[in-house]
């Protein structure tokens, strides 16, 4: 696979992943670190793309705002949930009511399992076991029956790390479309970086819509048509587009 063109800024409509892609992975996801020039980078994108630069992550916005600032950035949250774009906020939070219960009581089960960790989301649970890779069979096994009492319409998304409950309609495509279905992205050609299975979509969807659909990390089976190695080099193609300006 090729690493992505540097697009014409005037036409490019920028979606970013963040974990995997703008930042390295941690062991707990308040352990990332953002390069303190990555914020600085972002904002002089967003002033030379006309605000079309959006985040588009399974993080929730206030999370997103901790770890990189105002940037002044749009946003897509918690996979879509959350959309930020100008004044205007949309967040479908009141749907949590019904679900945390259920989280809570998975919670318990783990609650004597050092390195497994909880992250409330809203509607979205995320278990993570990255600092606890051999619990990991335990959780997924538990995740799937906790599927069956959680309302119609959620999936989960198994990853090699843990898994997140989803409801349904929270995915990164719908995020990409709300956008660019919206000035200043509406007419431009999309272009989204991402590292994950919850990523893939967002890929099909890029390239149903003529846009540059970019895999971060090792080559392996994927929607995207373009590659970039690592972290690092996310950096580095982005600051090249910020000066091709
Ligand atoms: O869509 P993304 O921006 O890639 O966000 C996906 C999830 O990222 C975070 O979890 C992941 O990164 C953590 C830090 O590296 C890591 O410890 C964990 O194992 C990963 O799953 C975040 O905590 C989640 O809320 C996001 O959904």
């Amino acid at each position: 696979m090729q690493k992505p063109p540097v697009p014409e800024l005037t036409e490019t409509a920028l979606f970013l992943d963040i974990d995997g892609t703008l930042v390295e992975h941690a062991a707990h996801p308040d352990a990332v670190i953002v390069p303190p020039a990555l914020p600085g980078i972002l904002g002089d994108l967003n002033r030379k793309l006309d605000g079309a630069v959006a985040f588009v992550t399974g993080r929730n916005l206030a999370m997103v705002e901790r770890l990189f600032g105002q940037t002044g950035l749009a946003a897509a949250g918690t996979f879509g949930i959350e959309r930020m774009l100008g004044d205007e906020l949309e967040s479908g939070h009141e749907a949590a009511a019904a679900v945390t219960p259920v989280f809570t009581e998975l919670e318990k089960r783990f609650s004597q399992t050092k390195g497994v960790y909880f992250e409330y989301k809203g509607p979205v649970l995320a278990v993570h076991t990255r600092a606890a890779p051999e619990a990991l069979p335990a959780v997924i096994a538990a995740c799937r029956n906790t599927l069956t009492r959680l309302p119609a319409g959620y999936r989960l998304l198994e990853g090699h790390a843990g898994a997140e409950f989803l409801p349904e309609g929270a995915t990164k495509s719908a995020a990409i479309a709300w956008f660019m279905s919206r000035p200043p992205f509406r007419g431009r050609i999309p272009v989204f970086l991402g590292d994950d299975t919850s990523d893939e979509i967002g890929f099909e969807w890029t390239n149903r819509n003529s846009g540059i659909s970019v895999r971060i990390g090792p080559e392996i089976q994927t929607q995207a048509h373009h590659t970039l190695r690592t972290v690092t080099d996310v950096h580095d193609w982005l600051t090249r587009l910020a000066r091709s300006g």
